[in-house]
């Protein structure tokens, strides 16, 4: 497979490339998928899980779907070793929970930051875009061999021709949501696509992108052998809003999911939310994403308890449909050291992550009666 090339210095002239240093060829999404092809057992793995994940947004399956995982990948072995431990617990709870790995490589950032595995694998400002396209793929398709399917949020817009048949849930971010690009780009994803309300909790800025990411668009990108093109898609039926909280505070409660089920019905969409118990539902404080996961838990009881069908609590309890939590090895987060042996082992190296067995408890503690069971 041929790898990136040398950098090369970009022709300059009076009004052209003034702020570029360099360009660098990179891998095409053919070269990556010929090196890692869709395994038969991977491609069983998305298929079933997109089928599942529609049911569930849809409401013809009752579980609860669950998308857990670290806030960011910085290390494929660390990745395994708990998708390992994940897929053992989505086998056994596979009556109640649709359970999906996080595996986030491409990081939106406030300003600067680490930007993740698949931009900066090496964790050290290289930007080895082609050695952080490999290891993702070759890592998501490990995930998913092992029965695990696995969401991703994208970010950059040629990304997804890398990556596309590896993906079962897919989010557009809160930074981003109001983007045309990625509004259109979500229009041609074959995977359920959810929408973060924006920074500031803006509800409508989601509940627009899955309005517009559900019609046909063209748009430009690039083929399996990286030449330009435009893409013309039929639309994303499956787009649903993810509510991550904002800056006047959480939008978790049943006011705020009865809000967003009404906006989906008047726009003409199945109300279908996901809420995330980190981000702005937690402060950033992971140790309250507990708080979040039982809220939703008992908006879901709630539902199935109250009489009456025109209530807040049964309409944010139907709408609810998924949940979302940032859970690691290790509890808590750190700074990337200048020296990264001083990394410590299965912690986040951007948000804070609960850590493996309070992710045990909470999963167990959903999977119980009365929740939603598959028949
Ligand atoms: O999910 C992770 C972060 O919240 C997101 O990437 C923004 O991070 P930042 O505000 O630290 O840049
Ligand atoms: C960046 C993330 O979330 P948000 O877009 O809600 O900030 C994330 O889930 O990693």
């Amino acid at each position: 497979m041929s790898s990136a090339s040398n950098p090369t210095a970009p022709h300059q002239s009076a009004t052209e490339n003034l702020h570029v240093s360099a360009f660098e060829t990179v891998l095409s999404p053919r070269e990556l998928k010929d090196a890692y092809p869709l395994s038969a057992a991977a491609e069983r793995t998305v298929f079933a899980a997109r089928e599942a994940v529609r049911g569930i947004l849809h409401g013809t399956d009752p579980r609860l779907l669950v998308i857990a995982g670290p806030c960011s990948i910085h290390d494929a072995g660390q990745a395994l070793t708990y998708a390992h431990k994940l897929a053992a617990l989505r086998s056994e709870l596979s009556g109640q929970l649709e359970i999906v790995m996080r595996v986030y490589v491409d990081k939106p950032r406030t300003t600067v930051g680490w930007r993740g595995y698949l931009t900066d694998p090496h964790l050290n400002g290289a930007y080895d875009f082609s050695g952080g396209l490999r290891r993702t793929r070759e890592l998501m398709l490990a995930i998913n061999d092992l029965g695990l399917p696995v969401a991703t949020e994208l970010l950059d817009p040629f990304v997804p021709q890398y990556l596309f048949d590896l993906l079962s849930w897919v989010c557009i971010g809160a930074r981003t949501a109001e983007s045309q690009t990625h509004r259109v780009m979500a229009s041609a994803v074959s995977a359920p696509v959810g929408f973060k309300n924006g920074t500031s909790g803006n509800l409508k800025i989601a509940v627009d992108a899955a309005v517009a990411a559900r019609n046909p668009h063209a748009f430009f990108t690039i083929t399996d052998d990286a030449r330009a093109c435009i893409v013309h898609t039929r639309g994303n039926p499956d787009g649903h809003v993810v509510l991550r909280g904002g800056s006047a505070g959480p939008n978790y409660g049943a006011d705020s999911v009865s809000e967003a089920a009404r906006l989906m019905q008047l726009a003409h969409l199945t109300p279908a939310v996901v809420v995330d118990c980190s981000h702005a539902n937690s402060g950033s404080d992971h140790t309250r994403q507990h708080l979040v996961w039982q809220d939703v838990l008992a908006q879901r009881q709630n539902s199935r308890d109250s009489g009456n069908q025109d209530s807040s609590d049964q309409r944010s309890g139907a709408a609810l449909r998924g949940v979302m939590i940032e859970s690691h090895l290790n509890a808590g987060k750190q700074s990337i050291p200048a020296d990264l042996t001083d990394l410590q082992y299965g912690v986040s190296v951007t948000d804070a992550c609960i850590g493996w067995d309070e992710t045990e408890a909470l999963l167990r503690g959903a999977a119980v009666d009365g929740l939603g069971s598959k028949r």
